[in-house]
C-alpha cells in the first residue's frame, strides 16, 4: 500500500517537472532526495518516537513525509531541530515542536549529508548548520543519512569538492585557519555569504572556514581530534562513527543503501 502511495507521489513530482519545463537531470536530483527520504521516515519514524529534524534540502522531503504519516496514521512523534531551517520546517507543517532540555534522548535522527565514504564517515554543514546537527545526531540512538546519488564515494574529497566546514568563534578564525593549513596542508576559505556582504554567520553567531584538505590518506578520526583542539574551533563537519545507515536516491528512483559495519 505504501509503496503504491510512494510511487504514485512519484509520477505525480514527474509530470509536474515536466509541466513546469524543469529539466530531467534537476528532476532526477530531486526524485533521488525524494524517495531516500521517503523510505528512511517509513522504516524509521514510529509511534511516540523523539525524531531528530535534521536540515538541507532533502530533509524537507523528509519532514513532507513525516506530516503526512502522522496525519494519516495517526503518529505521536516529538520533533528536535538541528537549525533555524528545520525549527521552520517543523512548524510549517504543524508537527510538535521540543528541544533537547526536555527530550534529551532522540530515537532516530534523519538527516542529510555532503558526502558519504566508504567507512560511513560523513561530511556535512555544506548548509552551515553542522554545530547543532551533530549535537543532536549525538544525542541519538541511530542517525540514517538521506542523500542523492552524487553523495555516494569512496573516499572523502572524491564527490565533495568543497571541503570539510569547519565552525569557528569569529575572533578567532585568521589563527586557526594558519594553525590548520600548518599542522595538514591544503587551502581554507572564509565562507562568504550569498545575499549579504561578509562572511555566513551560523544559527549560532559563528563563521564556517571551509578546508579544502590535501589529496592524500588522511587519519580522520585524529584529523578531527586535533582540529578540535585548536582554541576557538566549535566543531567540524567530520562525522565519524556516528551514522548507522544511509539511503541514497538514485536518478532511476530506486534507493541503495549503506549500514556501517558493526
Ligand atoms: O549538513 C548539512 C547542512 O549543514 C546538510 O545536511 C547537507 O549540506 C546536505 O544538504 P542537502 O540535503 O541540501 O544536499
Amino acid at each position: 500500500m505504501l509503496k503504491s502511495i510512494t510511487k504514485e507521489i512519484l509520477l505525480h513530482s514527474y509530470l509536474n517537472f515536466r509541466l513546469l519545463g524543469i529539466n530531467t537531470a534537476t528532476m532526477s536530483l530531486e526524485q533521488a532526495k525524494q524517495v531516500a527520504a521517503y523510505k528512511a521516515v517509513d522504516e524509521f519514524v514510529t509511534n511516540d518516537c523523539v525524531f531528530g529534524v535534521g536540515s538541507g534540502s532533502t530533509v524537507v522531503y523528509a519532514v513532507q513525509r513525516l506530516a503526512e504519516r502522522v496525519e494519516t496514521d495517526k503518529l505521536k512523534v516529538i520533533c528536535i531541530p538541528t537549525s533555524f531551517q528545520a525549527k521552520q520546517l517543523i512548524i510549517k507543517h504543524k508537527l510538535t515542536l521540543g528541544e533537547l532540555e526536555t527530550n534529551p534522548q532522540i530515537d532516530v535522527t534523519i538527516d542529510g549529508a555532503d558526502e558519504v565514504d566508504s567507512n560511513m564517515i560523513l561530511i556535512k554543514g555544506g548548509g552551515g548548520c553542522l554545530l547543532q546537527e551533530k549535537i543532536v545526531a549525538s544525542c541519538s540512538k541511530k542517525l540514517i543519512v538521506i542523500a542523492d546519488y552524487t553523495k555516494d564515494s569512496v573516499k572523502l574529497g572524491d564527490r565533495y569538492k568543497k571541503g570539510i566546514p569547519i565552525e569557528v568563534v569569529p575572533m578567532a578564525y585568521n589563527p586557526i585557519k594558519n594553525k590548520i593549513i600548518t599542522l595538514f596542508g591544503g587551502e581554507i576559505k572564509l565562507r562568504s555569504a550569498v545575499a549579504k556582504a561578509g562572511p555566513v554567520v551560523t544559527d549560532n553567531g559563528n563563521f564556517i572556514l571551509d578546508w579544502l584538505f590535501p589529496n592524500q590518506s588522511l587519519d580522520w578520526q585524529k584529523v578531527n581530534t586535533t582540529i578540535k583542539m585548536i582554541p576557538g574551533v566549535v566543531e567540524t563537519g567530520l562525522f565519524i562513527n556516528m551514522c548507522q545507515k544511509a539511503y541514497f536516491g538514485q536518478p532511476e528512483g530506486n534507493v541503495i543503501e549503506r549500514s556501517a559495519s558493526i
